[in-house]
């Protein structure tokens, strides 16, 4: 794809698989904070955290946050890992999001990171109550979740209604292993923030 189709803030050679609010200009920023997000997959099941406090307060994420001074991704993204489920995983780079928020000047880019093992037992922490969810497909692309029916395995389905509008674009390619890139304009509607403008596509 031509890099003046993509979006400001994405480059690169990818393929697009969702885009939405065409209608809408992308929202201009000046400034990037770097974050990491990271899942946890064991078998046919994905670990994700409930988030108690701060940004994102009461929705279900991977496991991240800031990217310290001196940091790389990467080693944010452990660090974060450790400290907010109490385990180890051999985090390998998925893909990558910018979110903008209305009415800010700076862009959310977040390292996306996935791995296929860990070692520790997931543990609550202040900020987060780790809990495991189905993979099976229905879960895995949302339809368990859009029709209210309970998943066909011991194990929840994937809450996509309690998690960040995006997620449900990208989260299903990084389990089937695909690098992943994306971007969302996010906008206030009520006390929860919807998709003004987004896209989403696939690495070559
Ligand atoms: C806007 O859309 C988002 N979607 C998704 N899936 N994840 C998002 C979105 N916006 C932010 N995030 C992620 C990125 C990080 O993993 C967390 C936010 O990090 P947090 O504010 O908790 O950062 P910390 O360094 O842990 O913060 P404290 O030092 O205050 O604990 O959400």
């Amino acid at each position: 794809m031509d890099a003046t189709d993509l979006p400001p803030g994405l480059d690169g050679n990818l393929v697009e698989f969702v885009k939405g609010g065409c209608e809408f200009e992308w929202q201009s920023y000046t400034k990037t904070r770097f974050y990491t997000n990271a899942f946890v997959i064991n078998g046919n099941k994905l670990l994700l955290g409930f988030k108690k406090r701060g940004f994102g307060a009461n929705l279900y994420n991977g496991f991240g946050g800031k990217v310290e001074p001196g940091e790389t991704s990467a080693q944010a993204a452990a660090r974060e890992l450790k400290e907010e489920s109490g385990i180890d995983a051999p985090l390998e780079h998925a893909g990558v999001l910018i979110f903008l928020t209305e009415g800010t000047d700076w862009a959310f880019h977040i390292d996306v990171f996935s791995a296929h093992s860990h070692t520790g037992v997931p543990t609550e922490t202040d900020e987060m109550r780790p809990e495991w969810f189905s993979l099976t497909e229905d879960s895995l692309n949302g339809n368990d979740d859009r029709l209210g029916i309970s998943s066909s395995s011991d194990l929840p389905s994937i809450p996509y209604s309690k998690m960040w509008a995006d997620d449900i674009y990208w989260l299903p390619h990084l389990v089937e292993g695909k690098k992943f890139r994306g971007r969302a304009d996010m906008v206030k509607d009520g006390d929860q923030f919807i998709m003004r403008k987004f896209w989403f596509g696939a690495v070559c």
